[in-house]
C-alpha cells in the first residue's frame, strides 16, 4: 500500500511535469482557508479525549481530493526546498519514507539557538510543511491526502492499534536514579507539549502518554541525559521523539555551526538531532514515525541506510535533514563523502542503545560521536533507549553521557505480561513437524501473523521453502537477500499475504508490525537478551501475543537466565525446564557467548544493583568479563568481552562492505 502510494505520487508528479505546470502551490482562495482553518485534534487533558480528527479528516479529505482531480492543488507528499518550490517527494526506496526535505539554504549563521530565522516563500504556503521565520514557528497547512498516508484512518490495520491491556502500563513500577530526576508528566497536556506536536500526537490517535515517555519528556527537557530501559513495544520511539521534537518547534533551528560548504559547492546537510538504529528497516520505522510528528513544523525529517542507491538518499537529504534517522555505516559513509556534518548536533539518540554499543557497532559509534566534528557531550543531549541494558554495556554507555538519568519501566531487561511464553521441548529433528502442528493450530484459532526466528540465513532459507512446499503462504528475510526482497517480505508480511514470516535476528529489534499475535522461536538465541527482542515483536502497544521456543539440550546456555524471565513474568514454567535450569546451577557448565552481563540487578549499575557477582555454573564462554547472575555487585567488571576494539581506525570492522550490508554487525543474520 505504502509503495502504491510513492509510485502514485511520483506518477502525479510526472503528470505535472509533462504539463508544465508551475510548481508554486496554488490554491484557490476558497480552499486556503479551508485547508488553514481545518480543525486539529489534540491530545486531551480530560478524560474525553478530543482525539476526533477522523471525521474531520475525512470530509476534508474528500472534499480536497475532489478538488484536485481538477487541478493541482493537493500536496505532493513532498517536502519543499527551503526557499523555493520543490517537488520534493523524498521517495525513499524503503517503505513509506518519501520524507524528503527541505534544503538548508537560508539557514543563517547567527550564534543563537533560538533566533535563526527560516525564511519560505511567501506566497507558496506548502501544506504539510511550516518554517522558522522572524523568530517564530510558522506551522504549515494541512495536508489531508499526507495525513491520510502518514496516519491512517482510524480502523487501518496496517497501523498499530492500542490494546487492551495498553492501560496496564501504568502499573508497571519505574524507577528513575541520578541526581534531581525531574518529576513525570502526567498526560500530554500538563504540561503541555508544544501545540503543533499537541496536534500531531492527536492525529496519530495517541490521548495518553505511556511511562517511559512520562519520564523522558520532562528529563530531556531539563536539559538532561537519558539513559532509557522500558519493555518492547511500550513506545520508546514516541520517548524520544516527542521531548526532541516539542524543544525544537519551540526554539527553532540552531545555528549552522563553522562551516557549512561542503563538496563541490553544495552544503553540507547539518541536522540538529541524529537518531542511530541498528538495522535498516528499523531506521526507516523511526524515520516513518518522525515524518508523522513533524508534520506542518518546520523540522524535516530524514533517513539514511546502507543497501538502497546512496545519489538518492545524498539529493533527499540535500532537500532537507534536521532530524536525521541513520544506520551507522551509511552515515560514515555520508560524513567521508562530505555530505553530512554532525556539528550542528544538539540531541543524540542511540535507539537499541545496548546492539549499537555492542561489539558489533562500538567501533563505528565511536568515530561518529567521538572523531567526527559532533559537539562534546557537554554540548549534546544524548539519550539511550532499550529494553535490555547489560550492565557491562551500561559502563561502557559512560563514555558517551553526562550525569544522566536511569530510568527503568519495570525491571531492566523483563518481557511484558501481555506475552504468553511457551516453551516447548523439541529435538532438532522434530522440530519442522512441530512448527507445523503449531501453524495449523493457530491457523484454525483464525488470525494474526506468525514470526518465526531462526538462527542462520540459510536456515531461514530452507525453512521459508520447506514452508511454502508444505502450502504455507510464507517469506524470509535475512541479511543476505537484497533490500528490495528485504523490502518485499516484509511488505507481504505486514500485509498478510505471506503471513508467515522466517527471519534471522535482523528482524528481532524494534519492528513494529500490527498483527502479530505468535512469535516462534524455532532455534532459541544463545544471548538471552535477543529473546527478549525477538518475542518483544508480539504483545505490543497493550495487545496481547504468544510466543512459542523449542528448547533442547543444546540451549542449556541460557537455561537459567529463561527460567528467571518467565518467572518475572509470571508465566508458566515447565518442571522439565525448572529441573534443567536447577542442573545447570550446579556445575554444569554452559557454552555460549557468554557476556556475562548480570541480568541480576536489573538496573542503574551506578546503585550497585547491576548484576555481577561470582557467576553461576562454569561459564565456559569466550567473554573474559566478569558479572554473570544473580545479585550483588561483587565479581564486577572485568573489562570487554571478546576483545572488541574500543576505538575506530585500523582494523575495528567498520568500513568497506559494513555499510553496505544489514547494518548489522557480527555478519551471522
Ligand atoms: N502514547 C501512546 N499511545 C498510543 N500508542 C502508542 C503510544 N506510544 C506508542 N504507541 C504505539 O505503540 C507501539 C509501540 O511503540 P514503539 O515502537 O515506540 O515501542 P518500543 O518501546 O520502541 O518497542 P521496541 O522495544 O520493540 O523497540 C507503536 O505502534 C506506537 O505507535
Amino acid at each position: 500500500m505504502t509503495n502504491a502510494l510513492v509510485n502514485d505520487n511520483t506518477g502525479l508528479e510526472s503528470r505535472f511535469d509533462s504539463m508544465n505546470l508551475s510548481r508554486s502551490a496554488y490554491v484557490p482562495p476558497h480552499m486556503r482557508s479551508q485547508q488553514r482553518a481545518a480543525p486539529s485534534p489534540s491530545p486531551s487533558p480530560s478524560p474525553a479525549p478530543r482525539c476526533v480528527p477522523l471525521s474531520s479528516v475525512r470530509c476534508s479529505f474528500t472534499h480536497l481530493s475532489s478538488f484536485s482531480r481538477n487541478g493541482w492543488n493537493d500536496s505532493r507528499g513532498g517536502a519543499p526546498a527551503r526557499g523555493g518550490y520543490d517537488r520534493g517527494r523524498g521517495g525513499n526506496s524503503f517503505s513509506t519514507n518519501r520524507g524528503g526535505g527541505q534544503g538548508w539554504g537560508e539557514r543563517s549563521t547567527s550564534q543563537n539557538w533560538s533566533s535563526t530565522p527560516r525564511e519560505q516563500p511567501k506566497e507558496n504556503q506548502m501544506f504539510g510543511y511550516g518554517t522558522w521565520k522572524d523568530g517564530k514557528h510558522v506551522a504549515g497547512g494541512r495536508n489531508m491526502r499526507m495525513e491520510k498516508e502518514i496516519y491512517g484512518e482510524a480502523d487501518d490495520p496496517s497501523k498499530q492499534h492500542t490494546g487492551i491491556n495498553f492501560e496496564k502500563y501504568d502499573d508497571i513500577p519505574v524507577e528513575a536514579t541520578g541526581a534531581d530526576v525531574p518529576e513525570p508528566v502526567t498526560s500530554f497536556t500538563s504540561p503541555p507539549l508544544d501545540p503543533v506536536l499537541l496536534e500531531n500526537i492527536g492525529y496519530a490517535r495517541y490521548t495518553t502518554p505511556t511511562p517511559v515517555q512520562k519520564y523522558s519528556i520532562p528529563i530531556v527537557a531539563n536539559g538532561r541525559d537519558l539513559m532509557a530501559c522500558a519493555q518492547t513495544g511500550s513506545g520508546k520511539t514516541g520517548g524520544f521523539l516527542f521531548p526532541i521534537l516539542s524543544a525544537s518547534f519551540s526554539m527553532g533551528p540552531r545555528a549552522v555551526a563553522g562551516e557549512s560548504n561542503g563538496y563541490g559547492g553544495r552544503r553540507r546537510a547539518t541536522p540538529t538531532a541524529l537518531i542511530l538504529a541498528p538495522t535498516r528497516e528499523l531506521v526507516s520505522q523511526i524515520h516513518d514515525e518522525a515524518r508523522k510528528f513533524a508534520y506542518r513544523s518546520w523540522v524535516r525529517p530524514a533517513v539514511v541506510y546502507g543497501g538502497a542507491d546512496i545519489s538518492q538518499q545524498i539529493r533527499l537529504i540535500e532537500r532537507g535533514c534536521d532530524l536525521l534517522t541513520a544506520t551507522p555505516g551509511r552515515l560514515v559513509d555520508l560524513i567521508e563523502r562530505g555530505k553530512i556534518s554532525l556539528a550542528n548536533i544538539k540531541y543524540l539518540v542511540l535507539d537499541e542503545a545496548d546492539r549499537m554499543l555492542d561489539m558489533g557497532f562500538e567501533p563505528q559509534i565511536r568515530r561518529i560521536v567521538q572523531g567526527e566534528d559532533m559537539p562534546g557531550v557537554n554540548e549534546r543531549q544524548t539519550l539511550m533507549f532499550s529494553a535490555t541494558f547489560p550492565r557491562d554495556i551500561q559502563i561502557l554507555a559512560k563514555d558517551f553521557l553526562k550525569d544522566y538519568v536511569f530510568l527503568s519501566v519495570g525491571r531492566v531487561g523483563s518481557t511484558s505480561e501481555n506475552i504468553t511464553q511457551k516453551i516447548e521441548y523439541v529435538e532438532d529433528n522434530d522440530k519442522r513437524s512441530v512448527l507445523l502442528d503449531i501453524l495449523n493450530s493457530h491457523s484454525a484459532e483464525g488470525v494474526g501473523l506468525t514470526l518465526v526466528f531462526v538462527e542462520t540465513k540459510r536456515m531461514a532459507d530452507m525453512l521459508s521453502d520447506f514452508l511454502i512446499q508444505n502450502q504455507w503462504h510464507a517469506t524470509s528475510i535475512h541479511g543476505d537477500r537484497t533490500q528490495r526482497e528485504r523490502e518485499t517480505a516484509l511488505q507481504t508480511f505486514r500485509n498478510g499475504h505471506t503471513p508467515i514470516m522466517v527471519a534471522t535476528a535482523v528482524a528481532a529489534r524494534g519492528l513494529d508490525i500490527p498483527n502479530v499475535t505468535h512469535v516462534v522461536n524455532y532455534d532459541l538465541p544463545s544471548d538471552i537478551d535477543d529473546y527478549v527482542h525477538r518475542i518483544g515483536r508480539t504483545g505490543r502497544a497493550g495487545n496481547t501475543g504468544v510466543s512459542t521456543a523449542f528448547y533442547n539440550k543444546g540451549n542449556k546456555n541460557i537455561v537459567k537466565e529463561l527460567v528467571e524471565l518467565l518467572r518475572e513474568a509470571n508465566q508458566e514454567i515447565p518442571n522439565w525446564l525448572e529441573v534443567s535450569a536447577h542442573e545447570s546451577s550446579f556445575g554444569g557448565s554452559f557454552r555460549g557467548r557468554g557476556r556475562g552481563r548480570g541480568r541480576g540487578g536489573g538496573r542503574d549499575y551506578r546503585t550497585g544493583g547491576g548484576g555481577g557477582g561470582g557467576g553461576y555454573g562454569n561459564h565456559s564462554g569466550h567473554s573474559g568479563s566478569g558479572g554473570g547472575y544473580g545479585g550483588g555487585f561483587g565479581g564486577g567488571y572485568g573489562g570487554r568481552s571478546g576483545g572488541a576494539p574500543s576505538s575506530y581506525g585500523g582494523g575495528g570492522g567498520y568500513g568497506g562492505g559494513y555499510s553496505g550490508n544489514s547494518g548489522g554487525g557480527g555478519g551471522w543474520w
